[in-house]
């Protein structure tokens, strides 16, 4: 499906005094954030939308992004990842989704990193310039709600992973990812920052993402791009927290012993690796996994680094990426038409792509994981899942899943 004529945009960015928090610079209704411990891009205003769907919406947004690019004037005195042209990203997991991918231009956008602060505002070639200041506003409280599951939802998904075990001892999968669902609603007129404000406080460690509705703190890193070089943090295995700090440090030592949680943790590595192969050299990353502490998990990770063999851009790398096993399966194609069989929903932008590029193929991009997609209405989809590998027990993957829940539970309670 193709986007609209793609019009000429006029770039300008300039350094800005210390802003303080940047969440007051977003909209109300429809931010555009992207923030990891205090630093990062706050969009608002919407200069240009791309919008994909189908099995090459990752190629013809990045075609389209190189047009807009290439016409752009941009006039950048900051020169700072995150300065000059940005489009903010949300992608549907599937190729048969019936979810818009989107690459989202702001008419202004707010950032920091570090000491540095600034403003870029775009306008369509031709209009007269947007007027100087950024416009902040209080955030709004937050709000209560609750997110509903069916009654029979653990038996449900139970079911699901025994299905899916079944396949894996048949030989049709190694491994799969397997989701599931919490509805709610917002009040009207609800403050959508500041869900992405809460989610940001209690997860700092995490990519806050907030794009065309899709919100929520994922700590995992598809791909970041820094001219020429890349990066990218794989995740898969989990464990919950332990109570007292010894009980912890035994919940992570067992999470790395289990074989298990490694065989699920391998896969990823190894589609992340492959994918990447063809585009990248001097690629690694540490032999064996090591346990990333989040307020609500652990998780076995893996730092992968590298630097770009083919001149390709991070939205082309993500095309290459997408999906890795840690939200698809292995193998891939097989994985996904389990997936399709199994879930009974369309999973949307969860555990898509979702991040910013700028006008040189660089950008951080994230898997959106831990997050919900809010409609224009105010309806509330909140999305988790996990791996299944042989040796999978049903019952604790539904637990796994409900703590997978917690930073966007927490955050509406
Ligand atoms: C699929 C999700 O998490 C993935 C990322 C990290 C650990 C995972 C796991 O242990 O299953 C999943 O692969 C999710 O949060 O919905």
């Amino acid at each position: 499906m193709s986007s609209r004529v793609i019009p000429r945009l006029h770039v300008t960015t300039r350094a800005l005094a210390d802003p303080g928090t940047l969440f007051g610079f977003a909209s109300r209704t429809d931010p555009l954030i992207w923030m990891r411990g205090g630093a990062g891009i706050v969009g608002s205003g919407e200069a240009l939308r791309l919008v994909h769907t189908g099995e090459d919406r990752i190629t013809d947004l990045a075609a389209d992004w190189q047009s807009v690019a290439a016409s752009a004037r941009v006039d950048d005195d900051v020169r700072l990842p995150g300065t000059g042209l940005i489009a903010f990203g949300t992608i549907a997991f599937s190729a048969a989704s019936a979810t818009e991918s989107v690459l989202i231009v702001p008419r202004q956008i707010v950032g920091r990193s570090g000491e540095h602060a600034w403003i870029t505002e775009i306008s369509i070639d031709g209009e007269a310039y947007p007027e100087g200041a950024p416009v902040r506003t209080p955030l709004g409280e937050s709000v209560t709600v609750p997110l509903a599951e069916d009654a029979d939802a653990d038996q449900r998904h139970q079911a699901l992973v025994r299905t899916a075990l079944e396949r894996i001892a048949r030989g049709d999968v190694a491994k799969v990812v397997l989701a599931r669902t919490l509805t709610g609603r917002l009040p009207e007129g609800a403050d959508r920052r500041r869900l992405a404000a809460d989610l940001a406080a209690a997860y700092p460690q995490c990519w806050t993402y907030a794009v065309d509705g899709m919100i929520g703190a994922s700590p995992e890193t598809l791909i970041s791009v820094r001219a020429g070089s890349l990066s990218l943090r794989v995740l898969a295995g989990t464990a919950a927290r332990g109570h007292g700090a010894e009980a912890d440090q035994a919940a992570a030592d067992t999470l790395l012993e289990s074989r298990k949680d490694r065989d699920e943790h391998a896969y990823a590595v190894r589609s992340a690796l492959a994918a990447l192969g063809p585009h990248a050299a001097g690629l690694h990353g540490q032999d064996s996994p090591f346990t990333l502490r989040l307020p609500n998990l652990w998780h076995l990770a893996t730092d992968i680094s590298g630097r770009i063999s083919d001149r390709a851009s991070v939205l082309d790398l993500i095309q290459a990426l997408h999906p890795t096993a840690a939200v698809g399966g292995t193998p891939t194609a097989a994985a996904i038409d389990l997936i399709d069989e199994l879930e009974p929903f369309d999973r949307g932008r969860y555990a898509g792509p979702t991040g910013w590029v700028d006008a040189h193929g660089n950008g951080d991009w994230a898997i959106a994981l831990r997050g919900a997609q809010v409609d224009p209405a105010g309806d509330i989809t909140a999305y988790a899942g996990g791996g299944i590998v042989a040796g999978s027990d049903p019952a604790s993957e539904f637990r796994e899943t409900g703590i997978k829940f917690r930073p966007i539970r927490d955050a509406l309670s």
